[in-house]
Protein backbone atom coordinates (compact mmCIF):
# COMPACT_ATOMS: atom_id res chain seq x y z
CA UNK A 1 0.00 0.00 0.00
CA UNK A 2 0.96 3.50 -0.98
CA UNK A 3 2.54 5.89 2.06
CA UNK A 4 3.50 9.17 2.18
CA UNK A 5 6.89 10.41 3.75
CA UNK A 6 7.40 13.65 4.98
CA UNK A 7 11.06 15.04 6.41
CA UNK A 8 10.29 18.12 8.16
CA UNK A 9 12.07 21.62 8.38
CA UNK A 10 11.40 23.31 5.02
CA UNK A 11 10.14 26.45 4.77
CA UNK A 12 7.61 26.87 2.42
CA UNK A 13 7.53 29.68 -0.31
CA UNK A 14 6.36 30.12 -4.08
CA UNK A 15 3.10 30.13 -5.46
CA UNK A 16 0.92 27.38 -5.50
CA UNK A 17 -2.27 26.70 -7.96
CA UNK A 18 -5.32 25.64 -6.32
CA UNK A 19 -8.18 23.26 -7.96
CA UNK A 20 -11.57 22.76 -8.53
CA UNK A 21 -13.44 22.61 -5.33
CA UNK A 22 -14.12 18.38 -4.44
CA UNK A 23 -17.38 19.72 -2.81
CA UNK A 24 -18.87 21.95 -5.66
CA UNK A 25 -17.37 19.54 -8.30
CA UNK A 26 -19.32 16.06 -7.10
CA UNK A 27 -22.89 17.49 -6.64
CA UNK A 28 -22.27 19.93 -10.15
CA UNK A 29 -21.56 16.10 -11.83
CA UNK A 30 -24.63 14.73 -10.15
CA UNK A 31 -27.17 17.86 -11.53
CA UNK A 32 -26.12 17.20 -15.13
CA UNK A 33 -28.30 14.30 -14.75
CA UNK A 34 -31.20 16.81 -14.72
CA UNK A 35 -30.23 18.21 -18.37
CA UNK A 36 -31.79 17.17 -21.41
CA UNK A 37 -28.44 17.66 -23.37
CA UNK A 38 -24.46 17.70 -22.60
CA UNK A 39 -23.16 19.54 -20.09
CA UNK A 40 -19.76 20.61 -19.91
CA UNK A 41 -17.63 21.17 -17.01
CA UNK A 42 -14.69 22.78 -16.65
CA UNK A 43 -12.33 23.34 -13.50
CA UNK A 44 -12.59 19.43 -12.59
CA UNK A 45 -9.98 18.60 -9.98
CA UNK A 46 -8.23 14.89 -10.47
CA UNK A 47 -9.66 13.51 -7.15
CA UNK A 48 -10.61 9.61 -6.76
CA UNK A 49 -14.06 11.04 -6.26
CA UNK A 50 -14.54 12.21 -9.27
CA UNK A 51 -13.66 9.25 -11.21
CA UNK A 52 -15.91 7.39 -8.40
CA UNK A 53 -18.76 9.74 -9.56
CA UNK A 54 -17.61 9.75 -13.12
CA UNK A 55 -17.98 5.29 -12.61
CA UNK A 56 -21.50 6.32 -11.01
CA UNK A 57 -22.43 8.26 -14.25
CA UNK A 58 -21.68 5.97 -16.46
CA UNK A 59 -23.28 3.08 -14.05
CA UNK A 60 -26.33 4.89 -14.76
CA UNK A 61 -26.26 5.18 -18.57
CA UNK A 62 -24.55 8.59 -19.24
CA UNK A 63 -22.09 9.44 -21.42
CA UNK A 64 -19.03 10.77 -19.79
CA UNK A 65 -15.87 11.93 -21.22
CA UNK A 66 -12.85 13.51 -19.79
CA UNK A 67 -10.45 15.53 -21.68
CA UNK A 68 -8.22 17.86 -19.27
CA UNK A 69 -9.48 18.95 -16.96
CA UNK A 70 -12.69 19.14 -18.42
CA UNK A 71 -15.35 16.72 -18.16
CA UNK A 72 -18.76 16.45 -20.63
CA UNK A 73 -21.55 14.67 -19.23
CA UNK A 74 -24.55 13.88 -21.64
CA UNK A 75 -27.38 12.10 -19.42
CA UNK A 76 -29.54 11.78 -22.26
CA UNK A 77 -28.45 7.68 -22.38
CA UNK A 78 -29.33 7.33 -19.29
CA UNK A 79 -31.54 3.81 -18.43
CA UNK A 80 -30.72 2.91 -14.55
CA UNK A 81 -31.53 5.14 -11.97
CA UNK A 82 -29.84 3.22 -9.44
CA UNK A 83 -26.91 4.09 -7.54
CA UNK A 84 -24.83 0.85 -6.34
CA UNK A 85 -23.83 -0.03 -2.41
CA UNK A 86 -20.36 -0.61 -3.85
CA UNK A 87 -19.75 2.82 -5.38
CA UNK A 88 -22.05 4.81 -2.48
CA UNK A 89 -20.11 2.89 0.22
CA UNK A 90 -16.78 4.66 -1.16
CA UNK A 91 -18.60 7.95 -1.45
CA UNK A 92 -21.35 9.58 0.33
CA UNK A 93 -21.62 12.40 -2.53
CA UNK A 94 -23.10 9.43 -4.34
CA UNK A 95 -26.19 10.30 -2.51
CA UNK A 96 -26.70 13.61 -4.38
CA UNK A 97 -27.81 11.48 -7.67
CA UNK A 98 -31.16 10.79 -5.80
CA UNK A 99 -32.39 14.37 -6.41
CA UNK A 100 -31.72 14.82 -9.59
CA UNK A 101 -32.91 10.86 -10.77
CA UNK A 102 -36.42 11.31 -9.11
CA UNK A 103 -37.08 14.97 -10.47
CA UNK A 104 -36.15 13.82 -14.27
CA UNK A 105 -37.18 10.26 -14.24
CA UNK A 106 -40.19 10.04 -11.73
CA UNK A 107 -37.88 7.30 -9.62
CA UNK A 108 -34.58 6.18 -7.64
CA UNK A 109 -33.10 3.81 -5.68
CA UNK A 110 -29.67 4.53 -4.02
CA UNK A 111 -27.92 2.69 -1.37
CA UNK A 112 -27.67 4.08 2.00
CA UNK A 113 -24.21 5.85 2.51
CA UNK A 114 -24.05 4.88 6.05
CA UNK A 115 -21.58 6.62 8.18
CA UNK A 116 -17.90 6.67 8.02
CA UNK A 117 -14.76 7.50 10.51
CA UNK A 118 -16.05 11.08 11.03
CA UNK A 119 -19.73 10.24 12.09
CA UNK A 120 -22.76 8.25 11.70
CA UNK A 121 -23.96 10.94 9.00
CA UNK A 122 -27.41 10.23 8.35
CA UNK A 123 -29.70 11.10 5.14
CA UNK A 124 -33.11 11.66 6.85
CA UNK A 125 -32.91 15.87 6.60
CA UNK A 126 -32.03 14.76 2.64
CA UNK A 127 -35.47 12.16 2.46
CA UNK A 128 -37.62 14.77 4.46
CA UNK A 129 -36.70 17.75 2.04
CA UNK A 130 -37.85 15.45 -0.72
CA UNK A 131 -41.13 14.08 0.53
CA UNK A 132 -41.82 17.29 1.45
CA UNK A 133 -41.90 18.01 -2.67
CA UNK A 134 -44.44 14.95 -3.02
CA UNK A 135 -42.00 12.16 -3.76
CA UNK A 136 -42.59 8.57 -1.92
CA UNK A 137 -40.09 7.24 -0.39
CA UNK A 138 -38.80 4.10 1.43
CA UNK A 139 -35.77 2.67 2.94
CA UNK A 140 -35.39 -0.89 2.12
CA UNK A 141 -32.94 -3.73 2.26
CA UNK A 142 -30.27 -0.73 2.53
CA UNK A 143 -31.63 1.28 -0.27
CA UNK A 144 -33.53 4.56 -0.75
CA UNK A 145 -36.50 4.24 -2.90
CA UNK A 146 -37.56 7.13 -4.25
CA UNK A 147 -40.36 7.20 -6.79
CA UNK A 148 -43.38 10.20 -7.61
CA UNK A 149 -46.20 10.16 -10.00
CA UNK A 150 -45.58 12.89 -12.49
CA UNK A 151 -43.88 15.97 -11.80
CA UNK A 152 -42.49 16.55 -8.01
CA UNK A 153 -44.37 19.60 -6.71
CA UNK A 154 -42.90 22.86 -5.37
CA UNK A 155 -43.44 23.36 -1.61
CA UNK A 156 -42.24 25.68 1.26
CA UNK A 157 -39.75 23.24 3.11
CA UNK A 158 -37.80 24.19 6.77
CA UNK A 159 -35.29 22.12 7.39
CA UNK A 160 -34.46 21.08 10.96
CA UNK A 161 -30.84 21.54 10.65
CA UNK A 162 -28.18 22.86 8.09
CA UNK A 163 -27.27 20.17 5.66
CA UNK A 164 -24.94 20.65 2.72
CA UNK A 165 -26.12 17.82 1.19
CA UNK A 166 -29.84 18.15 1.73
CA UNK A 167 -30.17 21.29 0.70
CA UNK A 168 -28.30 20.13 -2.46
CA UNK A 169 -30.50 17.30 -2.98
CA UNK A 170 -33.38 19.18 -2.75
CA UNK A 171 -32.82 22.19 -4.56
CA UNK A 172 -31.68 19.88 -7.72
CA UNK A 173 -35.04 18.28 -7.50
CA UNK A 174 -36.91 21.54 -6.89
CA UNK A 175 -35.37 22.94 -10.00
CA UNK A 176 -37.50 20.53 -12.11
CA UNK A 177 -40.12 20.55 -9.60
CA UNK A 178 -43.95 22.25 -11.14
CA UNK A 179 -44.30 25.74 -8.89
CA UNK A 180 -42.37 27.27 -6.69
CA UNK A 181 -40.40 25.66 -3.67
CA UNK A 182 -38.94 28.06 -0.83
CA UNK A 183 -35.90 26.15 1.30
CA UNK A 184 -35.43 27.89 4.93
CA UNK A 185 -32.29 26.95 7.21
CA UNK A 186 -30.85 26.20 3.88
CA UNK A 187 -27.07 25.83 3.81
CA UNK A 188 -25.08 28.74 2.54
CA UNK A 189 -21.59 27.34 1.72
CA UNK A 190 -20.00 28.50 -1.53
CA UNK A 191 -20.23 25.08 -3.51
CA UNK A 192 -24.16 25.41 -2.65
CA UNK A 193 -23.52 29.00 -4.72
CA UNK A 194 -21.69 27.35 -7.40
CA UNK A 195 -24.26 24.58 -8.01
CA UNK A 196 -27.12 26.94 -8.13
CA UNK A 197 -24.97 28.96 -10.72
CA UNK A 198 -24.40 25.93 -13.00
CA UNK A 199 -27.80 24.56 -12.65
CA UNK A 200 -28.99 28.36 -13.51
CA UNK A 201 -26.55 28.32 -17.02
CA UNK A 202 -28.94 24.77 -17.35
CA UNK A 203 -31.99 27.20 -17.61
CA UNK A 204 -33.18 26.96 -13.36
CA UNK A 205 -34.66 29.73 -12.22
CA UNK A 206 -33.08 30.14 -8.64
CA UNK A 207 -32.69 32.80 -6.38
CA UNK A 208 -30.85 33.27 -2.74
CA UNK A 209 -28.29 30.81 -2.69
CA UNK A 210 -25.99 31.41 -0.47
CA UNK A 211 -28.33 32.37 2.39
CA UNK A 212 -30.61 30.70 4.69
CA UNK A 213 -33.24 31.13 2.24
CA UNK A 214 -33.64 29.14 -1.26
CA UNK A 215 -36.08 30.16 -3.66
CA UNK A 216 -36.93 28.02 -7.26
CA UNK A 217 -39.44 28.29 -9.31
CA UNK A 218 -39.10 25.06 -11.46
CA UNK A 219 -39.35 24.56 -14.66
CA UNK A 220 -39.84 21.59 -17.58
CA UNK A 221 -36.74 21.25 -18.72
CA UNK A 222 -33.10 22.31 -18.49
CA UNK A 223 -30.82 22.58 -21.60
CA UNK A 224 -26.93 21.79 -21.59
CA UNK A 225 -24.16 24.31 -20.48
CA UNK A 226 -20.73 25.18 -19.78
CA UNK A 227 -19.32 25.56 -16.10
CA UNK A 228 -16.44 26.57 -14.25
CA UNK A 229 -16.02 24.95 -10.95
CA UNK A 230 -15.31 27.16 -7.90
CA UNK A 231 -11.96 27.41 -6.31
CA UNK A 232 -11.00 24.30 -3.64
CA UNK A 233 -11.64 26.54 -0.43
CA UNK A 234 -10.21 23.79 1.98
CA UNK A 235 -7.34 23.12 -0.46
CA UNK A 236 -6.63 26.54 -0.12
CA UNK A 237 -6.86 26.80 3.38
CA UNK A 238 -4.25 23.62 3.67
CA UNK A 239 -1.51 25.48 1.64
CA UNK A 240 -1.99 28.42 3.94
CA UNK A 241 -1.87 26.69 7.23
CA UNK A 242 1.35 24.63 5.58
CA UNK A 243 2.60 27.93 4.91
CA UNK A 244 2.32 29.84 8.41
CA UNK A 245 3.49 26.21 10.50
CA UNK A 246 6.61 26.55 8.49
CA UNK A 247 7.19 29.95 8.98
CA UNK A 248 6.99 30.59 5.06
CA UNK A 249 5.33 32.82 2.21
CA UNK A 250 3.02 31.32 0.30
CA UNK A 251 0.81 32.28 -2.65
CA UNK A 252 -2.45 30.59 -3.54
CA UNK A 253 -3.41 31.20 -7.46
CA UNK A 254 -6.58 31.16 -8.52
CA UNK A 255 -8.12 30.79 -5.22
CA UNK A 256 -11.53 32.68 -4.16
CA UNK A 257 -10.39 34.78 -1.35
CA UNK A 258 -14.57 35.58 -0.44
CA UNK A 259 -14.59 32.16 0.59
CA UNK A 260 -12.77 31.86 3.05
CA UNK A 261 -12.87 34.66 5.51
CA UNK A 262 -13.26 32.84 8.50
CA UNK A 263 -9.68 30.72 7.92
CA UNK A 264 -7.96 34.34 6.97
CA UNK A 265 -9.50 36.10 9.84
CA UNK A 266 -8.08 32.88 12.78
CA UNK A 267 -4.34 32.97 10.12
CA UNK A 268 -4.25 36.25 10.53
CA UNK A 269 -5.10 35.91 14.68
CA UNK A 270 -2.30 33.20 14.58
CA UNK A 271 0.33 36.13 13.52
CA UNK A 272 0.49 35.89 9.46
CA UNK A 273 0.01 38.52 7.07
CA UNK A 274 -2.78 38.04 4.68
CA UNK A 275 -2.81 40.23 1.34
CA UNK A 276 -5.56 40.04 -1.40
CA UNK A 277 -4.95 40.52 -4.71
CA UNK A 278 -7.74 39.38 -6.99
CA UNK A 279 -7.79 35.73 -7.07
CA UNK A 280 -4.32 35.32 -5.25
CA UNK A 281 -3.72 34.95 -1.73
CA UNK A 282 -0.28 35.44 0.09
CA UNK A 283 0.64 34.42 3.58
CA UNK A 284 3.41 35.72 5.11
CA UNK A 285 4.79 33.98 8.34
CA UNK A 286 8.03 36.06 8.43
CA UNK A 287 10.01 33.05 10.00
CA UNK A 288 7.61 33.45 13.05
CA UNK A 289 6.25 30.51 15.26
CA UNK A 290 2.22 30.59 14.98
CA UNK A 291 0.24 31.92 17.87
CA UNK A 292 -2.56 29.60 19.41
CA UNK A 293 -6.15 30.15 18.13
CA UNK A 294 -9.49 29.11 19.39
CA UNK A 295 -11.49 27.73 17.01
CA UNK A 296 -15.30 26.78 16.45
CA UNK A 297 -16.36 24.42 13.87
CA UNK A 298 -20.20 25.52 12.41
CA UNK A 299 -22.23 26.18 9.17
CA UNK A 300 -20.62 28.39 7.04
CA UNK A 301 -19.93 31.35 7.21
CA UNK A 302 -18.45 30.42 10.12
CA UNK A 303 -15.10 28.21 10.55
CA UNK A 304 -15.46 24.96 8.21
CA UNK A 305 -14.84 21.74 9.82
CA UNK A 306 -13.07 20.52 7.06
CA UNK A 307 -10.27 22.77 8.36
CA UNK A 308 -10.60 22.06 12.08
CA UNK A 309 -7.92 18.89 11.46
CA UNK A 310 -5.30 21.14 9.98
CA UNK A 311 -5.56 23.70 12.35
CA UNK A 312 -5.45 21.80 15.14
CA UNK A 313 -1.88 20.36 14.06
CA UNK A 314 -0.81 24.12 13.64
CA UNK A 315 -1.92 24.43 17.67
CA UNK A 316 0.23 21.67 17.96
CA UNK A 317 3.28 23.54 17.22
CA UNK A 318 2.02 27.28 18.76
CA UNK A 319 2.47 29.65 20.93
CA UNK A 320 0.30 28.90 23.47
CA UNK A 321 -3.26 26.87 24.19
CA UNK A 322 -5.90 27.02 21.37
CA UNK A 323 -8.86 25.29 22.46
CA UNK A 324 -11.01 23.25 19.02
CA UNK A 325 -14.76 23.03 19.42
CA UNK A 326 -16.06 20.63 16.93
CA UNK A 327 -19.65 21.01 16.49
CA UNK A 328 -20.57 19.43 12.75
CA UNK A 329 -19.61 15.99 13.55
CA UNK A 330 -19.69 13.67 16.24
CA UNK A 331 -16.13 12.10 15.92
CA UNK A 332 -14.28 14.21 13.94
CA UNK A 333 -11.00 13.83 16.27
CA UNK A 334 -9.83 10.83 14.92
CA UNK A 335 -6.52 12.59 14.13
CA UNK A 336 -5.57 13.23 17.76
CA UNK A 337 -3.87 10.45 18.69
CA UNK A 338 -1.65 10.34 15.92
CA UNK A 339 -0.56 13.27 16.12
CA UNK A 340 0.19 12.28 19.73
CA UNK A 341 2.11 9.89 18.48
CA UNK A 342 4.23 12.88 17.12
CA UNK A 343 4.33 14.21 20.52
CA UNK A 344 1.87 16.71 20.61
CA UNK A 345 -0.15 17.63 23.86
CA UNK A 346 -4.22 17.34 23.13
CA UNK A 347 -6.66 16.29 25.52
CA UNK A 348 -10.04 15.86 24.35
CA UNK A 349 -13.21 16.31 26.26
CA UNK A 350 -16.52 15.39 24.25
CA UNK A 351 -16.32 17.75 21.25
CA UNK A 352 -13.40 19.91 22.59
CA UNK A 353 -9.75 19.38 22.15
CA UNK A 354 -7.30 21.53 24.45
CA UNK A 355 -4.05 22.04 22.22
CA UNK A 356 -1.34 23.04 24.16
CA UNK A 357 1.68 23.93 21.76
CA UNK A 358 4.85 22.02 21.85
CA UNK A 359 8.18 23.48 20.91
CA UNK A 360 8.60 20.52 18.46
CA UNK A 361 7.35 17.43 17.01
CA UNK A 362 9.36 14.24 16.23
CA UNK A 363 9.05 12.33 13.15
CA UNK A 364 7.19 8.65 13.65
CA UNK A 365 4.89 6.46 11.64
CA UNK A 366 1.22 7.56 11.80
CA UNK A 367 -2.05 6.30 9.96
CA UNK A 368 -4.44 8.22 8.43
CA UNK A 369 -7.98 7.96 9.12
CA UNK A 370 -9.91 10.61 6.99
CA UNK A 371 -9.58 12.74 4.17
CA UNK A 372 -8.72 15.81 6.82
CA UNK A 373 -6.91 13.85 9.08
CA UNK A 374 -4.27 12.85 6.27
CA UNK A 375 -3.86 16.44 5.61
CA UNK A 376 -3.66 17.58 9.09
CA UNK A 377 -0.84 14.62 9.80
CA UNK A 378 1.56 16.06 6.44
CA UNK A 379 1.12 19.46 7.74
CA UNK A 380 2.67 17.96 11.49
CA UNK A 381 4.99 15.85 9.53
CA UNK A 382 6.53 18.86 7.67
CA UNK A 383 7.22 20.69 10.93
CA UNK A 384 8.22 17.27 12.72
CA UNK A 385 12.12 16.66 13.02
CA UNK A 386 12.86 13.85 10.89
CA UNK A 387 10.44 11.55 8.85
CA UNK A 388 7.18 10.91 9.48
CA UNK A 389 5.76 7.59 7.18
CA UNK A 390 2.00 8.88 6.73
CA UNK A 391 0.06 5.35 5.97
CA UNK A 392 -3.51 5.13 4.29
CA UNK A 393 -3.04 7.87 1.94
CA UNK A 394 -6.00 6.32 0.14
CA UNK A 395 -8.16 9.00 2.03
CA UNK A 396 -5.65 11.98 1.07
CA UNK A 397 -6.29 10.80 -3.11
CA UNK A 398 -10.50 11.21 -2.49
CA UNK A 399 -9.95 15.31 -2.05
CA UNK A 400 -6.34 16.38 -2.86
CA UNK A 401 -5.02 16.67 -6.08
CA UNK A 402 -1.52 16.24 -6.70
CA UNK A 403 -0.71 17.33 -2.98
CA UNK A 404 2.91 16.06 -2.77
CA UNK A 405 3.56 17.66 -6.50
CA UNK A 406 2.27 20.83 -5.15
CA UNK A 407 3.93 21.38 -1.66
CA UNK A 408 7.28 19.67 -2.86
CA UNK A 409 7.04 22.61 -5.59
CA UNK A 410 6.99 24.95 -2.49
CA UNK A 411 9.90 23.17 -0.86
CA UNK A 412 8.74 20.69 1.47
CA UNK A 413 10.23 17.21 1.52
CA UNK A 414 7.90 14.96 0.34
CA UNK A 415 7.40 11.89 -1.80
CA UNK A 416 4.69 8.58 -2.27
CA UNK A 417 6.35 5.29 -1.91
CA UNK A 418 5.09 1.96 -2.66
C1 LIG B 1 -19.29 16.25 -0.41
C2 LIG B 1 -19.47 17.35 0.57
O1 LIG B 1 -19.87 18.45 0.21
N1 LIG B 1 -19.11 17.11 1.84
C3 LIG B 1 -19.20 18.18 2.80
C4 LIG B 1 -20.61 18.26 3.32
O2 LIG B 1 -20.95 16.98 3.84
P1 LIG B 1 -22.49 16.65 4.15
O3 LIG B 1 -23.33 17.27 3.12
O4 LIG B 1 -22.57 15.18 4.36
O5 LIG B 1 -22.65 17.40 5.53
P2 LIG B 1 -23.99 18.00 6.18
O6 LIG B 1 -23.93 19.46 6.12
O7 LIG B 1 -25.15 17.31 5.57
O8 LIG B 1 -23.84 17.50 7.68
C5 LIG B 1 -23.93 18.38 8.77
C6 LIG B 1 -24.47 17.64 9.96
O9 LIG B 1 -25.83 17.29 9.70
C7 LIG B 1 -26.05 15.92 9.98
N2 LIG B 1 -27.07 15.42 9.04
C8 LIG B 1 -26.90 15.64 7.70
C9 LIG B 1 -27.83 15.16 6.80
C10 LIG B 1 -28.95 14.48 7.29
O10 LIG B 1 -29.83 14.04 6.53
N3 LIG B 1 -29.09 14.31 8.63
C11 LIG B 1 -28.17 14.77 9.53
O11 LIG B 1 -28.31 14.59 10.74
C12 LIG B 1 -24.68 15.28 9.75
O12 LIG B 1 -24.55 14.03 10.40
C13 LIG B 1 -23.74 16.32 10.30
O13 LIG B 1 -23.66 16.19 11.69
O14 LIG B 1 -20.70 19.27 4.31
C14 LIG B 1 -19.89 19.01 5.47
C15 LIG B 1 -20.15 20.12 6.48
O15 LIG B 1 -19.69 21.32 6.00
C16 LIG B 1 -18.42 18.91 5.06
O16 LIG B 1 -17.66 18.51 6.18
C17 LIG B 1 -18.24 17.89 3.94
O17 LIG B 1 -16.93 17.99 3.43
C1 LIG C 1 -15.78 15.21 4.98
C2 LIG C 1 -15.40 15.52 3.74
O1 LIG C 1 -15.90 14.99 2.61
P1 LIG C 1 -17.10 13.94 2.39
O2 LIG C 1 -18.36 14.61 2.78
O3 LIG C 1 -17.02 13.71 0.91
O4 LIG C 1 -16.76 12.73 3.21
C3 LIG C 1 -14.36 16.55 3.49
O5 LIG C 1 -14.26 17.01 2.33
O6 LIG C 1 -13.60 16.90 4.41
Amino acid sequence: MQKILVTGGARLTGEVRISGAKNAVLPILCATLLADAPVRITNVPRLHDVLTTAKLLAGLGAGVQHEGDAMTVDPRSVDSHVAPYELVKTMRASVLVLGPLLAKYGDAEVSLPGGCAIGSRPVDLHIKGLQALGAEITVDHGFIKARVDGRLKGARHVFEMVSVGATENVLMAAALAEGTTVLENAAMEPEIVDLAECLVAMGAKIEGAGTHKITIEGVEKLHGCDHAVVADRIETGTFLVAAAMTGGRVTATHARPDTLDAVLDKLREAGATIDIDGDRITLDMHGKRPRAVNITTAPHPAFPTDMQAQFMAMNCIADGVGVINETIFENRFMHVNELLRLGADIRVDGHTAVVRGVAQLSGAPVMATDLRASASLILAGLVADGDTAIDRIYHLDRGYENIEAKLSALGASIRRVD
